[in-house]
């Protein structure tokens, strides 16, 4: 078979080292007793070979019609499983149908967007097993306080357990990307619903980080929010320095002076 050319715009770094893909697919754990597993972006199937060889009930999805034939052709077996297509914009809530996996070495360019749609499925998507940008990685890992800690991590920490579990270097890909590599590990919690308003907690997290430097008052004042919750002091703070949990206490002050 002749191999897929490497398309930049698409974030293609085909990963060449096995033993890492080895390490990838064997840290995925089924949490939650699951066996769909969804890989995205498996591009000429180095990850999908050790997916492979676990007892996964195995879906693939990738944007490039090159890899898809690829891969058609390689796993004749998968058939409709191979879903040609963009994960951003692909119905998987209807597709995987129940509980699922994701796994991957992500297109690096849009992680970010991946994870906010895993967000969105987090009722469905029990783990996360993948490779991304190692800034990125660390990023989603950080605990409060950090200089990395951002809004990803607060939205993703409230509703995952997340391990950072090892660096990957440039070389091991063709074409090396410029940056190196982090793999983690998400696995859903047990938290069904935040104790909060969801949706305005999501609202205020992205709005507590959009002045990053100044306090929350700063940030949060555009919400028109109460002279008493204007005088608390959590507000003092700097949103990294904010847990979920001081999330959760602030969305509920806001929502509680919104209607006072
Ligand atoms: C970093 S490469 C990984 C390829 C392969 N898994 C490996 O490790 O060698 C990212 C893959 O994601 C695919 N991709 C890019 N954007 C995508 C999207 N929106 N939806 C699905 N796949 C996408 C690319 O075509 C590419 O195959």
């Amino acid at each position: 078979m002749e191999k897929v050319k490497p398309k930049k715009h698409l974030g293609q770094h085909f990963l060449t080292d096995l033993s890492i893909a080895e390490k990838i697919a064997k840290a995925v754990t089924g949490h939650g007793g699951v066996k769909k597993v969804l890989e995205i972006g498996p591009g000429m199937g180095v990850l999908t070979d050790f997916l492979l060889l676990e007892d996964w009930d195995l879906y693939l999805v990738d944007i490039d019609k090159e890899s898809i034939a690829y891969l058609h052709q390689k796993y004749p077996s998968l058939g409709s499983k191979i879903i040609d297509g963009d994960y951003l914009k692909e119905d998987f809530k209807n597709i995987m149908n129940g509980p699922y996996v994701v796994a991957g070495n992500f297109p690096y360019n849009i992680s970010s967007q991946i994870f906010f749609k895993v967000l969105e499925e987090r009722d469905q998507v029990t783990e996360v097993v993948c490779m991304l940008q190692k800034e990125v990685a660390q990023r989603i890992a950080s605990p409060k306080g950090n200089k990395d800690y951002g809004i990803l991590s607060v939205l993703l920490q409230a509703f995952y357990d997340i391990e950072y579990l090892f660096t990957v270097p440039p070389g091991v890909f063709n074409p090396p990307p410029k940056v190196n590599s982090g793999v983690i590990r998400l696995k859903r919690n047990q938290v069904e619903k935040l104790d909060c308003n969801e949706k305005l907690f999501f609202r205020v997290v992205k709005q507590g980080f959009s002045t990053r430097r100044k306090t929350l008052r700063n940030a949060v004042k555009s919400m028109g929010i109460s002279e008493e919750l204007k005088a608390d002091t959590l507000l003092d703070k700097r949103a990294e320095q904010l847990g979920v949990e001081e999330f959760i206490y602030l969305t509920n002050k806001i929502e509680e002076s919104w209607n006072q």
